[in-house]
């Protein structure tokens, strides 16, 4: 099949995001770990490929140079148009990696602009006069301040692109926006002509959405959350481009046994963690010991427990507890300990046959899939916006992994995640 849309996404959670919100549309998405060994297959059913990264607190040069090769890989299988997929609470590092990524895309598919688009209001991301809003605080007063990784305590778009880019940073406003695709087009055209290569884009709701995505529908590269992506199928089937196969794809039925693993630490992984070892057998790490002893204790713990038992194993920590172990192993290795043990832990959970898996946290769920040696997830239905349950090959053995953005989901998402799939 033609390819109709080439996406890039920065982190694994993000990409089945950005997936699930394609599919909504009916038409057949194809998810790819990392950039592919192989071209695409011709015979491919798919119309839309996202490639998913582990780039977004990577350094800049690094992460550039995976994306070019995201890119020249799209390139090959027939894409022209492409998306950059970040997320939507903006998520980066000072020197990047949002715009720089987004330059080198332009400069290599010869963009002369490009929008960016973080909103997702479904899940409580809106913009307003390019301020980044998290339900009804401003990003930099939202939990987000705190992050582990990438703390973001500037709401402004435009302050926090303009570093990131050597173009100019601009900014289409929500009054641009309320006046509809045309008058949209038209501002868009007037900052080109102004050399605002770089147009920070608002948007309170999904309407707003849709005018922004019928506006820009033709360039050449879109960024932003998965939120305007998830616009784009339903305007190429009004174009006559693609239609949904008459047959939806049968999803696999997945047995064996069941585990969360959660290395998120934002607000709402924290309520869930909660919730759910209220519910089942947990286990917490300690940043600090895994440092010195690494996972063995933790699994040993997991091959005594009961196969068929509902399990938890977390890293899962309040602020202060996160700052502290930083502040004595610094901030990148106390992330890559609890990547590591997790990714073991992962690994042991899947050799005593557990076949379900729920990861919390985009660099988690990265670290996790690499591990278990997933190249291909097929999707399957939404548990919670954003979040869908996902199909991979793993030695011979089908599995289920649902792969949790750090804040997405409501308090019982682990437990709705699990019947979501009985029901499926
Ligand atoms: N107790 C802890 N102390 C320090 N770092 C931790 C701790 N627990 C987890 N981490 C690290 O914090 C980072 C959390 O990032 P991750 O992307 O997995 O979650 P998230 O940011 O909440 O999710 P998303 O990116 O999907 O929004 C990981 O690198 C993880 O290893
Ligand atoms: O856009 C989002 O918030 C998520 O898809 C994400 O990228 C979390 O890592």
């Amino acid at each position: 099949m033609a390819l109709l849309l080439g996406c890039i996404a920065d982190d694994f959670t993000g990409a089945t995001d950005l997936a699930a919100l394609l599919s909504r549309s009916g038409l057949p998405v194809s998810l790819r770990i990392g950039v592919p060994q192989r071209k695409r297959d011709d015979t491919d059913a798919a119309v839309i490929e996202v490639i998913a990264l582990k780039c977004r607190t990577a350094p800049v040069q690094t992460a550039v140079e995976q994306a070019r090769q995201a890119l020249e890989w799209l390139k090959d299988a027939g894409a022209t148009r492409f998306f950059w997929k970040y997320c939507s609470t903006f998520d980066s590092t000072p020197e990047g990696n949002i715009g720089s990524i987004a330059e080198m895309l332009m400069a290599e598919i010869g963009a002369r602009q490009t929008i960016y688009c973080p909103a997702f209001p479904e899940n409580g991301r809106n913009i307003f006069m390019g301020h980044l809003f998290v339900g009804e605080q401003l990003l930099s007063e939202s939990s987000m301040k705190d992050h582990p990784l990438t703390p973001m305590r500037d709401s402004s778009l435009v302050r926090l692109l303009a570093p990131q880019v050597r173009g100019t940073v601009g900014l289409a406003n929500r009054i641009a926006v309320s006046e509809g695709p045309a008058a949209l087009k038209a501002r868009l055209q007037k900052l080109t002509e102004d050399g605002v290569q770089h147009v920070i884009v608002d948007a309170v709701c999904d309407d707003d959405l849709r005018t922004i995505a019928t506006a820009t529908v033709d360039f050449l590269l879109l960024t932003g959350g998965s939120a305007i992506a998830g616009q784009l199928p339903r305007l190429y089937m009004e174009q006559g481009l693609a239609a949904p196969p008459k047959v939806r794809q049968t999803l696999p039925n997945v047995a064996g046994s069941q585990i969360v693993l959660s290395g998120s630490c934002s607000a709402m992984t924290r309520k869930q963690v909660a919730d759910y070892a209220g519910r089942s057998i947990s286990l917490r790490l300690d940043p600090l010991a895994l440092a010195e002893q690494g996972a063995a204790a933790a699994c040993r713990w997991l091959q005594k427990q009961p196969a068929d038992a509902a399990k938890i194993i977390y890293a899962t920590a309040e602020p202060d507890d996160v700052r502290r172990a930083q502040e004595r192993l610094r901030r990148d290795k106390a992330g890559q300990v609890v990547e590591q043990a997790l990714s073991e832990l992962a690994q042991e959970a899947f050799r005593l046959g557990t076949r379900r898996f729920v990861v919390a946290g985009g660099e988690t769920s990265g670290a996790i899939t690499q591990a278990l040696g997933v190249t291909h997830l097929t999707i399957g239905p939404e548990i919670a916006p954003g979040v869908p349950w996902t199909f991979a090959e793993v030695k011979g053995e089908t599995i289920a992994l649902a792969l949790k953005s750090g804040n997405f989901g409501g308090e019982t998402f682990f437990a709705d995640a699990f019947t979501r799939l009985e029901t499926a």
